[in-house]
């Protein structure tokens, strides 16, 4: 039986809001990322512990599920895209209190936001291309209330003329689209473990993002060896061959000299992992 959207919505929200927060978490622990926190221990970073990334995690369920209500079956509109940027200064807030002041997620409230309050927008179903697409559109919208912030990213894109974090989404997540998704399912098809597949997705991510965090780092040496190295591990075969396996080591050692750290990409395996998960809901749990 059809449930009333309102009841729908509800229990939809809260379904979405875990399922973002596991996807961050998933993401948090996934390990070996090269300069990345993972269960190994904290990558380039100083400021950041995995045990920092899961409460930084746990600390967004609200925001997602606020996000989702908000959204659920509204069109894209200006309201609404006000109503979002609101909500997500409120969850980077809700982050930094429970981080005590670090930056997290910043960039994973941007994209998994959008991508939560579209699969809302559409009654909590979709295809990947139709959600994706309908975060677009709302992150090509207007947002008067927003600060006028010159920010480390927009810094980063103004330098190196390159697209970042605002581009991703009104592009519709190309990353996530023609490259993480694909090798995500290309990797499982080959048999390999799950972990494996999930790293494989972050490298195919990593061969083209002018990720804003690396930029800000370590400049275009830091992207440029991001890239190769990233092109390294897939050319041998992905981080199940013990070849890949190596060139993921060399590229670890490589950008922790650096100390770059691939945050931006980090935060579109964690989107790739939560619209992978619409299609298969038990891992949800
Ligand atoms: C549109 C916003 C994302 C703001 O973007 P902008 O580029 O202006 O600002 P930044 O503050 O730099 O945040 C961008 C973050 O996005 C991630 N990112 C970087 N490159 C890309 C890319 N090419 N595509 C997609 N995403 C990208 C990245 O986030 C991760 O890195 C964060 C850590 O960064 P940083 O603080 O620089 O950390 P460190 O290097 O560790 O610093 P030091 O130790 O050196 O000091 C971490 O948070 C990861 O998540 C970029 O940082 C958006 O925020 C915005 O406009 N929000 C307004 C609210 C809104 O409208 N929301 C709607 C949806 S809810
Ligand atoms: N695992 C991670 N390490 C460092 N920065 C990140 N930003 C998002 N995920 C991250």
């Amino acid at each position: 039986m059809k449930l009333l959207p309102r009841i729908e919505a509800e229990g939809g929200a809260d379904w979405l809001a875990r399922a973002a927060t596991q996807s961050l978490i998933d993401e948090a622990r996934l390990s070996p990322k090269p300069g990345l926190v993972d269960s190994r221990g904290n990558g380039a970073h100083h400021d950041l512990t995995l045990e920092l990334m899961e409460r930084s995690a746990h600390s967004l369920t609200p925001t997602f599920q606020a996000l989702a209500q908000q959204s659920w079956l509204r069109p894209v509109d200006v309201a609404l895209r006000q109503t979002i940027g609101r909500l997500g200064r409120e969850g980077e807030q809700q982050m930094m209190a429970a981080t005590g002041g670090v930056n997290t997620h910043r960039g994973a409230i941007w994209a998994l936001g959008l991508l939560v309050s579209a699969v809302a927008m559409l009654g909590g179903s979709g295809s990947a291309e139709a959600i994706t697409a309908t975060a677009a559109k709302l992150a090509q919208l207007p947002d008067e209330a927003a600060p006028k912030v010159f920010s480390k990213g927009l810094r980063a894109t103004h330098r190196y003329r390159v697209p970042g974090a605002r581009e991703e989404a009104q592009q519709a997540f190309p990353h996530i689209m023609r490259l993480a998704l694909p090798q995500l399912q290309q990797s499982r098809q080959r048999g390999g473990s799950e972990t494996a597949a999930r790293l494989d997705a972050l490298m195919a991510i990593m061969t083209s993002l002018s990720d804003t965090c690396v930029l800000s780092r370590s400049g275009l040496d830091g992207l440029e060896t991001m890239h190769e190295g990233a092109r390294n591990v897939l050319r041998a075969g992905g981080v199940g061959h013990p070849h890949g396996w190596q060139a993921l080591a060399d590229l670890d050692r490589k950008m922790l000299a650096l100390n770059a750290s691939p945050g931006g990409a980090a935060d579109l395996l964690a989107a790739t992992l939560f619209l992978d998960r619409l299609t298969t809901p038990n891992l949800a749990n």
